[in-house]
């Protein structure tokens, strides 16, 4: 039986690392595998490429070309095998993230993502590989803002000014709009134990928890 793909989505500082634990340790005490990886990452090489992105100064599309390769590498050496072994993959940000950043809020044409897609996770005809389910926090950018405020040093993406977290949570909305069956939305300004609790509901009303 081919295994579940779920990503998880939204602003830096929603709420996805937090929740990713929870999540995993619900299907763990399932008897379920779980592997746990996030993107840009989740391989040697798309860690490498992931530390570039993070900290060099570069263009919107040299960064799509660079998460896009990320996601390849990544794709090939761990998503697809976990898959094929049945297990669960819980992928801390995928390629809505690429819509929401390269191109809403860095202004890369949405067209040339779509190419990107359909080279990286194009399968045989018109089919893309996605993941089965994303669950897209959904916070304001200022909630957001104060609950990273001295927890940690921003990186390129956390220094952007509000304005920018605006526009990637209109990638976000933009990207759920265009494929509503594959998301789940959360409010994630509630309270951490509650927003627990919804996601944990939200997957068993769609059937991938018991
Ligand atoms: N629902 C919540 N309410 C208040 N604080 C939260 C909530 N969820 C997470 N946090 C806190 O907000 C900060 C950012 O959370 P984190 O999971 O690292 O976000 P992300 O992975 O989306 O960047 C952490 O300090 C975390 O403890
Ligand atoms: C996957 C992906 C991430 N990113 C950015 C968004 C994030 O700010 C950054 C790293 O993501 P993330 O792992 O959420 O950072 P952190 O470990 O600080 O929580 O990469 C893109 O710009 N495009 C992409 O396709």
């Amino acid at each position: 039986m081919r295994g579940l793909f779920l990503s998880v989505e939204g602003i830096d500082g929603a709420g996805k690392s937090t929740h990713i634990d929870a999540l995993a340790q619900a299907f763990v005490a399932r008897g379920r595998s779980v592997v746990c990886t996030r993107e840009p990452g989740g391989t040697p090489l798309a860690e490498r490429l992931r530390a570039l992105v993070l900290h060099e100064d570069m263009d919107a599309t040299t960064e799509a070309l660079l998460v896009f390769a990320a996601r390849r590498d990544h794709l090939q050496r761990v998503i697809e095998p976990a898959l094929q072994r049945g297990e669960v993959v819980l992928c801390d940000r995928f390629t809505d993230a690429s819509f929401a950043y390269q191109g809403f809020a860095k202004g890369l044409d949405l067209d040339v993502l779509a190419t990107l897609e359909r080279i990286v996770q194009g399968l045989p005809g018109p089919r893309l590989l996605q993941p089965d389910l994303t669950l897209w926090f959904d916070l304001d950018p200022e909630v957001a803002a104060q609950r990273l405020a001295g927890v940690r040093v921003p990186d390129r993406f956390e220094s952007q000014p509000m304005a920018f977290h605006a526009l990637v949570v209109e990638g976000y909305r933009w990207r759920r709009d265009r494929d509503p069956a594959r998301f789940v939305t959360i409010d994630a300004g509630q309270p951490q134990q509650v927003v627990c609790e919804q996601v944990l509901q939200a997957l068993v009303a769609r059937g991938v928890l018991a």
